[in-house]
């Protein structure tokens, strides 16, 4: 059986919070390093990586002086803010000593929800891989309460593999894997070693965290795999002081458990556009723009677009149409209506001038786009 990360050109690496500080003591200086190296050596095969990290909160507690988790909300928040600097200081550090940058990413559940920061996000993110920067992505705890809290870094590393189209979410943890009951209860407990993401009787094996440190438990892990899977990406969950896990992983080692996604990554992104999404305006494109389309996989530039009809902001869907009113595309615009119609049979390089700010050349990117 071979690793899903084989093939895999875009992974995110998700490490929970009682293997980055070990189980509350402090930052695992070594853990870290050893994680840095493998993913400088990903980089160096052409992978991207984006690492999701926890632990804000545990080194903040430890770096003022709580004893325990504190249960009032602003108090946990503040440890989240001092322990962050921690994680950022650590992180640079040690991926600096590969000559790798790294970039701080703090994302709350409203920026993911919302059309256009879901789009900004995605760009800044696309935009630091194609820099050869690795992003380091955490929860923004400071700005964020109970209610409306990924809560977990499990779900927070599944929608950032949605965000980005990942081929695969690696969740390293401080258990070899899932089994088919919670080891640190069950002696008799069995590792799986692979499965369908999405199967309901994963859900009854998993429970809650082991330890006082972690929150979510192999259950936030097991669906965070099921959402993963929405876009096509598989998971990984694995040991992460297993030695060279990462790099192992990408060599084709099948290690932890593989949670597999059914459909592949472009038919789940084609789905998600055709199925999910309301439209809620079109542009009219010209023939040669159509012809772009459709016959040479291009992006749709403001200089084909004929008419917009209907309102929109960007990061919403619209839909493309030709002359004779036949929908062509579907996709994500870079430009709200008002903008488009302004911008519409100009050339790109004329965007700034006329709008004063440019978002893209494109007006639906080719990767926002599916035909009909
Ligand atoms: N079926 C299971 N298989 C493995 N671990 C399980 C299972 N059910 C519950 N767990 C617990 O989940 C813990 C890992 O989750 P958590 O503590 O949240 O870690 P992390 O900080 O890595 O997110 C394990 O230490 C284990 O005790
Ligand atoms: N944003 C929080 C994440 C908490 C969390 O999800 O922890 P874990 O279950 O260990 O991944 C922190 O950095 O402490």
């Amino acid at each position: 059986m071979n690793s899903v990360l084989q093939n895999a050109s875009r992974i995110i690496v998700k490490v929970g919070s009682s293997l980055v500080t070990d189980e509350g003591r402090g930052l695992d200086h070594t853990a870290i390093a050893r994680w840095a190296a493998q993913i400088a050596a990903l980089r160096a095969l052409g992978k991207d990586v984006v690492l999701v990290s926890s632990g804000a909160i545990a080194e903040g507690m430890l770096r003022l002086g709580f004893g325990k988790r504190p249960t009032d909300i602003h108090e946990l928040q503040a440890c989240a803010a001092c322990g962050q600097m921690g994680l950022a200081q650590i992180y640079e550090t040690s991926f600096s000593a590969h000559g790798v940058k790294t970039a701080q990413v703090l994302l709350t559940h409203a920026d993911l929800a919302d059309r256009e920061r879901y789009l900004n996000a995605r760009s800044t993110l696309t935009t630091l891989l194609r820099l050869n920067v690795v992003p380091i992505i955490n929860e923004n705890d400071t700005v964020v309460t109970d209610e409306i809290k990924f809560g977990d870094n499990d779900t927070l590393g599944a929608l950032v593999a949605n965000l980005i189209e990942a081929d695969a979410l690696v969740i390293l943890t401080d258990q070899p894997g899932l089994y088919s009951s919670d080891p640190r209860k069950d002696p008799n407990a069995q590792l799986i070693e692979q499965a369908q993401a999405g199967d309901v009787a994963l859900e009854a094996m998993a429970g809650g965290a082991g330890s006082s440190i972690g929150r979510g438990g192999m259950l936030t892990k097991v669906l965070a795999a099921k959402r993963a899977a929405r876009s096509g990406a598989h998971t990984v969950i694995a040991w992460g002081r297993e030695p060279d896990v990462l790099t192992r992983l990408a060599g084709g080692e099948s290690i932890g458990t593989q949670l597999l996604a059914a459909t592949g990554r472009l038919t789940a992104r084609r789905q998600w556009m055709v199925d999910h999404l309301h439209t809620t305006g079109e542009v009219v494109i010209d023939a040669g723009a159509a012809l772009k389309l459709t016959k040479e996989g291009k992006s749709l530039l403001p200089i084909g677009v004929l008419a917009v009809n209907g309102e929109f902001g960007r990061g919403q869907v619209i839909t493309c149409v030709d002359e004779a009113g036949k929908p062509l595309a579907r996709g994500l615009t870079n430009y709200a209506s008002s903008e488009v119609r302004r911008i519409m049979r100009h050339s790109s390089t004329e965007i700034e001038r006329i709008l004063g700010f440019v978002e893209g050349p494109e007006l639906v990117h080719r990767d926002n786009m599916v035909l009909l």
